[in-house]
């Protein structure tokens, strides 16, 4: 339904306010749809041209939407009825879209296409010829290889050829977004970023999750630095307990999922990387997307359209294109067009990315009706959270089995601690690095954090809550925050940590209404239309409402709680306190790794072998 008006003709500015929002609504289809064809050309195409393109068409998108923003503020709302408010509120919030100087507005949008242009063309060369971009190849060495020493130098190259060469352009951006959102009132980039969150304790909110979850992430990451220096020594393990981050198969050791053959506790018990079963297969990108489009299907929720398989994306181009590897989902804004792009490897991991990103388009199809003010997440943490609900069904033993992709399904305790340990690496171990991210941000748009500390600070935050440390010293040469996607690609990450806790409030809810029983972690929605009917309600109404109406609709609850994730894993905490004892917890300052020190403590332990 258009605007909701309230009674025609009550008063000439209401009706003359709803003409506007009509006419706005129009506009913003066709403004944002072209706006998404040039992007989509330039993701799908790295070149000068079609960079150019896309910063010329954003700086027009930025335009209009300041344009609109001021006709918008010509109107009193005050006397709108609350959803024209709500509408009306939504126009004039325009972000970095407010900076009223347009050679420095372009400058913005220019030095986001470039650091975004750094990250997507890195390479990094261990030999003059032998050069690796990060999808599919360097990915793919982090993933399988134990090698320790090649693991550090791709770890190093990565961050030369990427975050080292953007410092500049994101202190440029830094100073560029904050001046834009003051011009709408806004402190700085990181409270206009939380505004979004419509919620006033926000900041506290996560900042109390947190601390509510790091006793899981303790035992889980005691229990994985045992493994792994069974594994490398422990010569390669500082004695400050940090993990080394090249170690955890991961370039950013920001989920832990790709080394599980060497963590689990019941070695003997079936692997639960169906990667190798997929190969075996001959699974395809497509048929990878199909079983996850099967899944929403199975819930009564919309089947991907026509357009959706004929406009995407799923595999990386073999004709020498550059394209941004890293997986996305795209809202036209027509309510035609919805496409995935991602650079698909037959693997597990690419196969649960498939069904992150379908979640994107399930929730664009779900509120394609909406105005388009209220085309979003109901906050953006729920945008990442529908995904990841329905891997939590799919990457069950019972599912995986069901689907062919686990011949022998044992169901015994030994493998039920397999499945959650498999499960733990994925969603405890990522809590850190999800919280981690934005605390680094929003220090640095407040002004707490200067480019001088830029490297210093993100190593702090990354010892101190993440417990891993540096495989190398790192300096003020370095920028490592720009080497990982969402730093030069300027998407917020608290979002993901917000959706971590929220899927398993959402999964918790789901599966009561499908009728599951015993413990939430064997739940497998599938089939189940009650589910399905339940989602679908609270995934059509958008951003219309405030995320805590919603919400309740769903779960019955009116704020997040980290009750269902400990809930879901408690069994494997037991075990994990079992087995850790005492040996577990790190310092939070990092290892002392300047070249000086590590050269002397090499020596002096020489020395004293040699005695
Ligand atoms: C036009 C546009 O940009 N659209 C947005 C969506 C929207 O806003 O509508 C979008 O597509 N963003 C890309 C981003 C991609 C991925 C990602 O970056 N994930 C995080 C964290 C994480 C990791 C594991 C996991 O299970 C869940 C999250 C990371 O990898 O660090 C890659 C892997 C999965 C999701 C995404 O889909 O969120
Ligand atoms: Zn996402």
């Amino acid at each position: 339904a258009m605007g909701v008006r309230g009674e025609a003709g009550s008063n000439v500015n209401e009706t003359a306010a709803g003409e506007f929002l009509d006419m706005y609504n129009t506009e913003a289809q066709r403004v944002f749809s072209a706006n998404a064809a040039v992007s989509w050309a330039f993701n799908t195409n790295i070149t000068d041209e079609n960079r150019q393109k896309s910063i010329q068409s954003d700086l027009q998108t930025d335009l209009w939407r300041q344009n609109m923003s001021h006709q918008a503020a010509v109107f009193n709302t005050s006397g709108f009825d609350p959803d024209m408010q709500r509408q009306f509120y939504k126009i004039k919030d325009i972000g970095t879209a407010a900076l009223e100087d347009v050679a420095k507005l372009e400058e913005l949008n220019s030095v986001l296409a470039q650091m975004s242009t750094i990250y997507s063309t890195a390479r990094v060369c261990l030999t003059k010829t032998d050069c690796l971009p990060l999808d599919p190849d360097i990915t793919r060495e982090f993933e399988k290889s134990r090698n320790e020493e090649r693991l550090r130098r791709l770890w190093v190259g990565w961050r030369d050829e990427s975050g080292k060469k953007m410092r500049q352009l994101y202190t440029q951006f830094v100073d560029l977004s904050n001046e834009a959102v003051k011009t709408l009132g806004y402190a700085d980039t990181g409270d206009y970023w939380r505004s979004k969150y419509e919620t006033e304790t926000f900041e506290q909110d996560v900042a109390s999750l947190f601390e509510e979850l790091k006793p899981f992430y303790t035992e889980l990451h005691a229990f994985v630095r045992r493994r792994l220096k069974a594994q490398y020594g422990d010569s390669v393990f500082p004695a400050s307990g940090h993990i080394p981050a090249h170690l955890l198969g991961n370039m950013w050791a920001q989920q832990w999922n790709s080394v599980q053959n060497l963590l689990m506790p019941y070695p003997d018990q079936p692997i639960l990387d169906v990667t190798a079963e997929m190969v075996k297969q001959e699974y395809t990108a497509e048929r990878i997307f199909h079983v996850a489009d099967d899944f929403f299907a199975s819930l009564g929720l919309t089947p991907m359209p026509q357009e959706f398989w004929n406009g995407s994306m799923l595999e990386k181009p073999q004709d020498g294109r550059e394209v941004v590897c890293h997986a996305s989902a795209w809202d036209f804004y027509n309510g035609i067009d919805f496409r995935v792009k991602q650079c698909t490897e037959v693997t597990m991991e690419h196969f649960s990315t498939a069904h992150h990103e379908m979640g994107h388009i399930e929730y664009f199809l779900q509120y394609k009706h909406q105005p388009v003010v209220y085309r979003g997440g109901a906050n953006a943490g729920f945008h990442e959270a529908v995904g990841d609900v329905i891997s939590l069904s799919v990457e069950t033993p019972k599912h995986l089995h069901d689907i062919g992709l686990l011949p022998t399904l044992v169901e015994n305790n030994e493998a039920d601690t397999n499945f959650l340990m498999a499960m733990a690496l994925q969603k405890i171990a990522f809590l850190p690095f999800g919280y981690l991210i934005d605390q680094w941000r929003w220090s640095v748009f407040r002004g707490q954090t200067h480019p001088s500390d830029y490297n210093k600070a993100w190593w702090k935050l990354r010892c101190e809550l993440q417990g891993v440390s540096p495989p190398v010293a790192r300096t003020e040469d370095d920028f490592d925050p720009g080497a990982k996607f969402h730093i030069p690609n300027n998407t917020p990450y608290i979002r993901y940590f917000v959706s971590f806790v929220l899927q398993f409030q959402f999964h918790k809810a789901l599966c009561d209404a499908a009728g599951h029983t015993g413990p939430l972690h064997t739940c497998d929605i599938f089939n189940s239309t009650e589910a399905g009917t339940k989602l679908g309600e609270m995934l059509s109404m958008g951003s219309s409402k405030v995320w805590t109406e919603p919400f309740q609709a769903l779960t019955n609850q009116t704020r997040m709680s980290a009750q269902p994730l400990m809930d879901y894993f408690q069994p494997l905490m037991t075990f994990l306190q079992k087995e850790n004892g005492q040996d577990k917890g790190w310092q939070p300052d990092c290892p002392n790794l300047d070249p000086i020190s590590s050269a002397g403590q090499a020596s002096l332990h020489y020395l004293l072998t040699a005695l």
